[in-house]
């Protein structure tokens, strides 16, 4: 009998990402899979359609989106025996570039159909009302995160990563600063910026954490030191040159969970907005099995 798998589908990710879905859809059937699909309507949507699939013991649920949709059908898959499966349809697509999932309808088509799969250890936000967020590649205090929350979304879809570079640099000359508190494993430290990393990848295919991989639990923990327009230039230069993690100023280290506190201060994870310190970052309850190459 066919795999049956649900693929869930952001048409908000990306940018005129149908086609791409469509070549892959008649793709996995040739390969005799039985793929079904399902629309995200809202935000937060995918995790509720993940969380009945998987209920309903769907072997694979694939999510067909970026970071924030693999994130969220993480998210209502927890504890389940499906496996995550991912068709890279979004603006930056991190976790794919980690993972080495392919971008192109066949081949992803193809790993899906093979199915092996790897463990997948996401990281958990919680915060003081009792809400939790799951995130699978990164989390963001500060600065990156202050470019997420004015991010217009009108722009992502029109121009995809371009709209990051430009509002970066509206972001410069207006964002504050204020000072991050952050307890390490217990260790208290301060920084202007801070991102919690799962992966060794940021912003596309650029490197911010040597060494980390999101198939290990733990995290890797980036301080950037300075604060104001000309570090921030200084960090979004570096950046593309693969020099990031080299500058004087930033620091990482390897992190079971971390405390983050501030005045003021937004949070964004795996790319879309989260709401604002403090929060406290520890593994997920359960790793998941992620469908890989
Ligand atoms: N129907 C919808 N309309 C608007 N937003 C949606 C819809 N369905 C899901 N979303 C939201 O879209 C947001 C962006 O999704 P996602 O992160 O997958 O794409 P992306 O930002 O283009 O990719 P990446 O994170 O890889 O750059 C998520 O926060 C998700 O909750």
């Amino acid at each position: 009998m066919p795999t049956r798998m649900l693929i869930v589908f952001n048409p908000a990710a990306g940018a005129r990402r149908r086609r791409r879905l469509l070549a892959a859809l008649d793709l996995l059937r040739g390969l005799g899979m039985r793929p079904e699909i399902a629309e995200t309507a809202h935000r937060g949507h995918a995790s509720a359609l993940a969380r009945e699939a998987a209920a309903s013991g769907m072997r694979i649920i694939v999510a067909a989106g970026g970071d924030g949709t693999i994130a969220e059908v993480a998210a209502g898959m927890a504890g389940s025996d499906s496996a995550l499966g991912v068709l890279p349809l979004g603006t930056a697509n991190v976790l794919a570039l980690e993972l080495g999932l392919p971008r192109a309808p066949e081949r992803a088509a193809a790993v899906l159909a093979m199915g092996r799969t790897a463990l997948l250890h996401p990281g958990l936000a919680r915060w003081p009302d009792g809400r939790a967020l799951l995130f699978v590649q990164m989390l963001g205090a500060g600065f990156d995160a202050a470019v997420v929350h004015h991010l217009p979304g009108g722009l992502k879809r029109a121009i995809g990563k371009g709209a990051y570079v430009l509002q970066t640099l509206r972001e410069m000359p207006r964002y504050r600063f204020p000072p991050i508190r952050v307890e390490a494993d217990g260790e208290g430290l301060e920084a202007a910026s801070v991102i919690v990393t799962k992966g060794r990848l940021y912003a596309g295919r650029f490197l911010l954490a040597p060494g980390a991989d999101p198939r290990e639990p733990g995290f890797h923990l980036a301080l950037f030191r300075d604060g104001g327009a000309l570090a921030a230039l200084r960090y979004g230069a570096a950046l593309p040159l693969g020099l990031l993690p080299r500058l004087p100023s930033v620091s990482l280290r390897r992190v079971r969970e971390v405390r983050l506190a501030g005045e003021g201060v937004p949070v964004q994870a795996d790319g879309d907005a989260a709401g604002m310190l403090p929060s406290f970052i520890g593994p997920a309850p359960r790793p998941l099995r992620i469908v890989v190459p």
